[in-house]
């Protein structure tokens, strides 16, 4: 991984919110096994990476301490086509943010995912081959109290073929407390969320129809925001 390059999409690289990583394997060759336990590696190097980027050495003081029993959990999606043609494009998958610390995302070949940009524009991740999106969610926007953005992304089926993915979601364990360190608040900063529990949060976002999975309506800022974040 140390010579792996990861390059930010420039209008990202404020907020870090994804990014693509270049990786020389191919899900098609592994059973879903090994292709789990090769995510739950690259999620722990994926988090040390993020935390570097947060502030000198903070790899050796917080993934130790808080992201050690984080949790992976799998998902493989088969969007079958659309069966209307009225439309150009149909959503797959409406726009949502991840319940996760980060998610590792691959997609096949036909594409379709899109993130959001802080201007509101959609834009097409094109796939890449050996390429893995990797997205930050939900949890890590509370824990880096906002200094990382969770994206906003969807699905959208443009081409009438079957499209697979599979998503990584590296999320903290039920029962943390999510709490921004102080150092990463920083000094003379605010703290914007109130600590949460993690399952509490994942509650209020299944039962809340409009917290719910394909809808971004309330997220993190919702549920645990102590004044409103500035857009
Ligand atoms: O299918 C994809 O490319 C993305 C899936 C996704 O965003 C999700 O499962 O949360
Ligand atoms: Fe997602």
């Amino acid at each position: 991984m140390s010579n792996t390059p990861v390059s930010f999409y420039p209008q990202f690289a404020v907020y870090s919110c994804l990014f693509c990583l270049s990786l020389s394997f191919s899900p098609h060759s592994e059973t879903l096994q090994e292709y789990g336990s090769k995510m739950v590696e690259l999620s722990k190097r994926i988090v040390e990476a993020v935390l570097m980027s947060l502030g000198d050495g903070y790899e050796r003081k917080f993934n130790e301490s808080e992201f050690n029993n984080c949790q992976g959990y799998l998902r493989l999606v088969n969007y079958s086509p659309p069966e209307c043609v009225e439309d150009e494009e149909v959503e797959g998958l409406g726009m949502h943010t991840d319940m996760s610390c980060i998610t590792i995302v691959y997609q096949d070949e036909i594409g379709g995912l899109q993130m959001r940009s802080k201007g509101g524009e959609w834009i097409d991740i094109t796939p890449c081959e050996g390429t893995l999106v990797v997205n930050i969610g939900d949890l890590m926007q509370g824990w880096s109290n906002g200094r990382l953005r969770s994206s906003e992304h969807r699905v959208v089926l443009k081409r009438f073929v079957n499209r697979l993915s599979l998503a990584f979601f590296w999320c903290f364990e039920d029962e943390k407390v999510v709490l921004a360190p102080d150092e990463i608040v920083g000094e003379g900063n605010s703290r914007i969320y109130k600590p949460f529990v993690c399952l509490e949060y994942l509650k209020f976002r299944e039962s809340n129809e409009e917290g719910k999975y394909e809808k971004v309506g309330y997220t993190v800022k919702d549920f645990a925001a102590l004044k409103l974040e500035m857009k």
